[in-house]
């Protein structure tokens, strides 16, 4: 059976655009004039970001937005409350990334409870090893929160194949060895790494990393079901370029699914 995201990423026929977000970058009340605008612009779900002092993975733009968030006072659990708010405006999946810490720190159970609460459809967790899923898995599947999986270019291919198999929502095709951020070219066997994902995968697969303009959306696009951009679409929220957000997002109008 298809999961919400899964549903929204396939159903319109087209690429899917799924843009990154870090809550309470420019303050907690702006999350939602930000996720109606994107999902005005034709974003198919949006990846909020939960600012936290230790993201492993995040390269300079995110961690500058996180740095802002923090300094805000942001939570993950103000961010839930302030979600709840607008949810009835929002038909868009929305997708959680957030490290493991402020997790466990909420309380797994409570966390799983309060997001399906707020209409949160997925989690991404960077720092969960697919060996230790089962740690929050049950709470999440409970609530109807997907658990996205994340492959890397170094993943093994069993491993690929174990998480093609498991995988809900989507699988988050990491196109880079690295930390998020814009990038001028990618690796020669980005189409390979994304073709051998597509091939064992049940759900959609997008990539994100480094994709920053509306050519890279395209090129990334040929081989898989979508993208996930965040530090560009941070940057042009910093510069306020609304109408180059919307240009970027439209992109995957055209692109039809293979
Ligand atoms: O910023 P980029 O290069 O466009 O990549 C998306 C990325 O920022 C977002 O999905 C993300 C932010 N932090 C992460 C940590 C792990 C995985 C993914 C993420």
């Amino acid at each position: 059976m298809m999961d919400r995201i899964q549903k929204a990423l396939t159903e319109k026929g087209k690429k899917a655009f799924v843009p990154y977000i870090m809550a309470g970058d420019g303050g907690l009340e702006t999350l939602k004039e930000k996720l109606l605008f994107l999902q005005e612009c034709g974003a198919d779900a949006v990846e909020i970001g939960i600012p936290f002092s230790d993201p492993v993975a995040d390269g300079p733009t995110i961690q500058e937005a996180g740095i802002r968030a923090l300094s805000r006072g942001t939570t993950l659990r103000k961010v839930l409350e302030k979600v709840q708010t607008f949810k009835p405006e929002i038909s868009i999946p929305l997708i959680l990334m957030t490290y493991l810490n402020p997790l466990v720190a909420y309380g797994l159970e409570k966390f799983s409870e309060d997001a399906a609460e707020s209409g949160i459809s997925g989690c991404i967790i960077p720092d969960l090893p697919l060996e230790e899923e089962d740690f929050i898995l049950p709470a999440l599947e409970e609530h109807e929160i997907s658990l996205i999986s994340l492959v890397t270019l170094t993943t093994p291919v069993e491993r690929i194949k174990e998480i093609g198999s498991k995988a809900t929502g989507f699988i988050y095709a990491v196109t880079v060895t690295g930390i998020t951020g814009a990038r001028n070219d990618f690796s020669e066997d980005l189409a390979a790494f994304l073709s051998s994902i597509k091939s064992v995968s049940r759900v959609p697969v997008l990539a994100g990393f480094g994709v920053s303009n509306a050519e890279q959306v395209r090129e990334v696009c040929k081989h898989c079901d979508g993208v996930i951009v965040g530090s560009k679409i941070i940057d042009l929220f910093e510069q306020g370029d609304l109408a180059e957000i919307k240009r970027l997002v439209s992109t995957s109008e055209g692109v039809s699914l293979t």
